[in-house]
């Protein structure tokens, strides 16, 4: 399989989104990561913009020796001349050149004719060749040019030494099957194209960055530039995540590898994130944080059952240790069942039937339901398995004004079911009373204590209650969203043993 290069510009274009700044010992230890990633080129920087970014081009030129380094410079010799004196203890150097190419660039932002772009084109590459062979010009904004211009203009830059022609969609203008059309183009009409290797650094303005760099490779492209996160001037640039695995994931249909060590991607993306602030939207492709978690019941069987249905990769290679089924009101009984065998949970059909239907009233009050809610509700469950009362319905009045009042509705051993109400120096106290109401089993209370089982406001809160019968202490658990509903819950619970034990003597 041939193999496309990977250009990754997150330390220069990467750093031109706004609010990402980095110093110099940062980029620096984006540069490792990215050297253990595999990328073939870094473009670490801008030399002439700061004395910090031209620091930290040298310092990376100096520490970073397997990929080829590179920096930027506008077709003026000041930049070429900073941008070498940064590089020139590189172990791979390489500088790239750029000038404008389109109408609009050259008439209202570098106010210079056709004539004098290719004069400057034509010099300042040849003044960097003078440097190193390695050198890289890019025609800006080179979607929006005319065709015949740029042909002639890539002939005269690979006449004076360029060895990486840089195709941009400098402003996201570009729609996949012109921009790969544009690239058959350059390769069909520029005589010595051969000499060169065509790149290209498409920017996501519209969306497309990932579409318009794949359109190009099966037109002829054989570097792609990108970033990790897609983090780029304006909306960005293609994400090199999304460009690697497409190239991998598709191979079928592309037929080329890249050097990326895929597995380092995560961890890539991850750094990148932590050091310029910019966190990564759930949804982003390959290295969100959804990319690799199913939520509904459907996709989670089909997982369970094989992961191939659902799953194009396998999240091992890109450095995520598996996929998850996240449990919640739309997990269907597979999942959940596979979730519990996880906690360690054996549950008999019946018990594991209550469980279910427990997890999804859960599911419906509370968005995520985490493994501690899980093991306090099937505990909860299977505590319940031999009730005598259980408690139905429950409201409940309170506040600083009105007397807490509680009506409750329990069913009952004979298969009926018995309402009462009572009033209460606070609202647990009323429900206990109403409770006592149709229980009726003389007991005292002797511990309340409640505690919050899971995090946050719509945590599960755990009461627990000891009452005292004849000389006996029971003890009784109930949990619930609402700390009233559990506590006479556990109340419940405590009774029915007192209850069971009474019995059976
Ligand atoms: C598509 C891209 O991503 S291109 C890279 C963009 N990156 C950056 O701009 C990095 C940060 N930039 C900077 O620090 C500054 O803009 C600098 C140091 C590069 C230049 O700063 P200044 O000299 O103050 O110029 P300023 O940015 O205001 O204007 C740009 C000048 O460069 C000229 N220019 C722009 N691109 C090129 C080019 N490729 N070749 C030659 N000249 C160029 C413009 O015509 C303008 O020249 P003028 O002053 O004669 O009108
Ligand atoms: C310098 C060039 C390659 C660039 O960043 C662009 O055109 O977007």
């Amino acid at each position: 399989m041939d193999k496309i290069k990977i250009f990754d510009t997150t330390l220069r274009d990467g750093e031109q989104a706004a609010g990402a700044s980095l110093n110099a010992q940062e980029k620096l230890e984006i540069a490792r990561q990215l050297e253990k990633l595999g990328v073939d080129i870094i473009e670490a920087g801008f030399p002439i913009t700061s004395p910090g970014d031209f620091e930290a081009v040298k310092l990376i030129a100096q520490e970073v020796r397997t990929p080829v380094i590179c920096g930027l410079a506008r077709a003026i010799p000041a930049d070429i001349d900073r941008a070498w004196e940064a590089l020139k203890e590189a172990a791979h150097p390489r500088i790239h050149v750029f000038i404008s190419s389109s109408e609009i660039h050259m008439v209202h932002q570098i106010k210079k004719s056709r004539e004098e772009v290719m004069e400057l084109a034509r010099t300042m590459v040849a003044r960097a060749k003078s440097y190193t062979d390695d050198i890289e010009f890019s025609p800006m904004d080179a979607s929006r040019s005319d065709p015949e211009f740029l042909y002639k203009l890539l002939e005269a830059v690979i006449d004076a030494g360029a060895t990486t022609l840089n195709i941009p969609d400098t402003v996201g203008y570009a729609i996949p099957s012109e921009f790969g059309e544009l690239i058959k183009g350059i390769r069909q009409n520029v005589p010595n194209i051969n000499k060169a290797v065509i790149s290209v650094h498409c920017h996501d303005d519209l969306g497309m960055g990932t579409a318009n760099s794949l359109a190009a490779v099966k037109n002829g492209a054989r570097q792609v530039e990108c970033t990790l996160n897609g983090i780029g001037e304006r909306a960005g640039n293609a994400a090199l995540e999304e460009v690697v695995m497409a190239l991998r994931t598709r191979s079928d249909f592309f037929n080329f590898e890249t050097g990326i060590n895929t597995q380092e991607i995560y961890r890539s993306s991850r750094l990148v994130s932590a050091l310029t602030g910019f966190a990564i939207q759930p949804n982003k492709a390959v290295v969100g944080e959804n990319a690799f978690r199913h939520q509904s019941g459907i996709h989670q069987d089909g997982v369970i059952k094989m992961a191939k249905t659902f799953e194009i990769m396998d999240p091992k290679e890109v450095g995520i240790q598996a996929s998850s089924l996240v449990l919640g009101k739309l997990s269907g009984r597979h999942a959940f069942k596979q979730h519990l065998t996880e906690l360690g949970f054996d549950l008999n059909e019946e018990d594991f039937d209550r469980a279910f239907k427990a997890f999804k009233d859960l599911a419906d009050k509370k968005k995520d339901v985490t493994d501690r809610d899980i093991e306090a509700l099937v505990a909860e469950e299977l505590r319940t398995t031999v009730e005598l009362y259980h408690l139905d319905r429950i409201q409940v009045t309170s506040g600083d004004r009105g007397i807490p009042t509680a009506a409750v509705r329990l069913t009952t051993p004979n298969g009926g079911a018995a309402e009462d109400a009572a009033l209460g120096s606070g609202p647990v106290d009323a429900v206990y009373k109403a409770i006592n109401r149709i229980v009726n089993v003389p007991n005292k209370l002797t511990e309340f204590s409640v505690k919050s089982v899971t995090a946050g406001i719509d945590a599960l809160g755990e009461v627990l209650i000891r009452i005292e019968s004849d000389g006996v202490t029971y003890t009784g658990r109930g949990s619930d969203t609402d700390i009233i509903v559990a506590s006479a819950k556990a109340y419940m619970n405590a009774l029915n043993r007192l209850l069971r034990v009474k019995n059976a003597s």
